[in-house]
C-alpha cells in the first residue's frame, strides 16, 4: 500500500510538470509571434554626429558591485576601465561606482584603475584599441608584441596583483597607501560603530576631470566612489535602492542628460558605443518618445563549447528588433542608455533643484558644498523624507 501511494503522489507531481515541458514550447512560439509582425532594423550614420561633436552631452556612468568575494574587483578595475577609455570627451564622462559590499578592497580596486588608466587611456587612443577592457584585449590575440605592449601589460598584471593580494588579505595595508587622504579614505572602514549594515555615506572622487591628467596631459574622466549610507532600521532595496542614490548623487555631481547602466561582471566591448547611442538620442525625429537604448548582451562561459557563439540571439537581437516595432525593447537590467528626463515626470520628481533637468552643474565635482549635497542624497534620511522610491511601481513591485 505504502509503495502504492508513493507512487500515485509521485505521479500526480509529475503530471502537470510533463504537460508544462510538453506545453512550453508552443506557448513560447505563440507568445513571440507578436515580435515577428513589425521588426524594426536600425542604421546608424557617423555623419549625422558630426554637427554636434563640440556639443555632446554629458554621459554619467553607474556601476554597481555589491560583494568584493562574489564579484571581484579585479573583475570591477576592468569594467571601470573599458568605459573610462570610451571614446568620448573625456570632460564630458563620468563614472560612477556603487559599493554595496561598503568595502575597502572595492575601493582599492578604483584607486588602482585610476592610477593604471593615466596610462591606459592614453595607450588604447594611439593604438586604436577596440577591446578596451584590458583582461579581454590581452586575453585576445589581437595585438602586437613590441615594446610598448610589453611595458603596459606588465603594468597591469601588477595592477591586478596588488587588487588580489589585498583582496587575499582582506584589508588594505600601510604599504599600499601613499598618502594622508588615502590613509584617511581607507579608515573610514574601520571608524567605531562602522558595519555593512550600518555605516555612514562614503564617497571618495578618484579622478576629477578638471584636474587629474593622463601621462600625455589630456584631462581624465571623472571617476566616484559611492558607498551610500546603511540603516538597520530602513531597508536598502537591494539594486534599485543603489541606482536611486547613483541617480541623486550624479544629479548634484554632473547632472548628465544621458545615463549608462551596468553591472560589475560585465565590460563594454566597443569604445564607440556612447556615440552609437548618440544617434538615437539626438536624432530629433525620435527624441521627444525615446527614454533609453538597450544594447544586446553577450555571456561568456555559457557552456564548455561555446555553442552559441557567447550570443542569446532570440532574447538579445530577435525579440527587441520586434518589440521595437511595437512599443520598444525592455530594460535588461543592465548595458542600457537612459535619458535622465525618463526618470523624472513622477511624483518624485522636483523635491531638489539641483535636480532638474537643465540643471547646469558648474562648480567643480570636489567642491565642498558640491560633497556636502551629494552626502545627504546617500542617506537614509534623503529616502525616508522624500517620495523617493515609495511611489509608483519601483520598491513595492
Ligand atoms: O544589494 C545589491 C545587490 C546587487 N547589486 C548589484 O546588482 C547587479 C546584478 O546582480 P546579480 O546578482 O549579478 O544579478 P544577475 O542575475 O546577474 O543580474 C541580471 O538580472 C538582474 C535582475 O533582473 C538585473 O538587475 C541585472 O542587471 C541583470 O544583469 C550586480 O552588479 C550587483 O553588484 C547591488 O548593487 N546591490
Ligand atoms: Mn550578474
Amino acid at each position: 500500500m505504502e509503495t502504492a501511494a508513493a507512487a500515485a503522489t509521485a505521479t500526480t507531481v509529475n503530471g502537470p510538470y510533463n504537460s508544462f515541458k510538453i506545453m512550453h514550447k508552443p506557448f513560447m512560439w505563440f507568445t513571440s509571434q507578436s515580435f515577428r509582425t513589425r521588426p524594426i532594423a536600425s542604421e546608424q550614420f557617423p555623419e549625422m554626429l558630426e554637427k554636434f561633436e563640440d556639443d555632446f552631452p554629458v554621459l554619467d556612468v553607474f556601476i554597481c558591485t555589491a560583494d568584493p568575494y562574489r564579484e571581484p574587483p579585479g573583475n570591477l578595475a576592468n569594467t571601470i576601465l573599458s568605459v573610462l577609455a570610451y571614446d568620448y570627451p573625456t570632460e564630458k564622462l563620468s563614472i560612477y561606482v556603487s559599493d554595496d559590499g561598503e568595502s575597502e578592497l572595492t575601493l582599492f580596486a578604483l584607486a588602482e584603475a585610476a592610477r593604471f588608466g593615466v596610462h591606459w587611456l592614453p595607450f588604447c587612443r594611439e593604438n586604436g584599441v577596440v577591446e578596451r577592457c584590458p583582461d579581454a584585449y590581452f586575453s585576445s590575440d589581437n595585438y602586437a608584441e613590441n615594446s610598448q605592449l610589453h611595458k603596459i601589460k606588465l603594468m597591469y598584471e601588477i595592477m591586478i596583483t596588488r587588487i588580489n593580494n589585498v583582496v587575499e588579505r582582506g584589508k588594505v595595508n600601510e604599504e599600499h597607501i601613499s598618502n594622508e587622504d588615502e590613509q584617511e579614505a581607507y579608515s573610514k572602514y574601520s571608524s567605531d560603530g562602522f558595519t555593512p549594515h550600518h555605516h555612514p555615506s562614503i564617497i571618495q572622487v578618484l579622478l576629477a576631470n578638471n584636474k587629474d591628467k593622463d601621462i600625455t596631459n589630456v584631462f581624465m574622466p571623472n571617476l566616484v566612489y559611492i558607498s551610500r549610507q546603511k540603516s538597520k532600521t530602513s531597508p536598502h532595496h537591494f539594486k534599485a535602492g543603489a541606482l536611486n542614490v547613483l541617480l541623486r548623487v550624479s544629479g548634484i555631481m554632473t547632472n548628465g542628460p544621458i545615463i549608462l547602466t551596468l553591472d560589475c561582471d560585465m565590460y563594454s566591448n566597443d569604445p564607440s558605443t556612447p556615440k552609437r547611442a548618440l544617434y538615437y538620442f539626438l536624432d530629433q525625429s525620435i527624441w521627444p518618445n525615446l527614454a533609453f537604448v538597450q544594447s544586446p548582451q553577450r555571456f561568456h562561459g555559457l557552456n564548455w563549447a561555446d555553442i552559441y557563439a557567447s550570443e542569446f540571439k532570440a532574447l538579445a537581437h530577435a525579440n527587441p528588433m520586434g518589440m521595437d516595432g511595437l512599443c520598444g525593447p525592455n530594460y535588461m537590467g543592465t548595458g542600457c542608455f537612459f535619458k535622465r528626463r525618463a526618470f523624472f515626470g513622477g511624483p518624485s520628481s522636483f523635491e531638489q533643484q539641483e535636480m532638474i533637468q537643465d540643471h547646469v552643474v558648474n562648480k567643480p565635482i570636489e567642491a565642498q558644498t558640491i560633497l556636502e549635497q551629494a552626502h545627504q542624497m546617500a542617506s537614509v534620511n534623503y529616502e525616508n523624507q522624500t517620495n523617493w522610491g515609495s511611489q509608483g511601481m519601483l520598491y513595492k513591485s
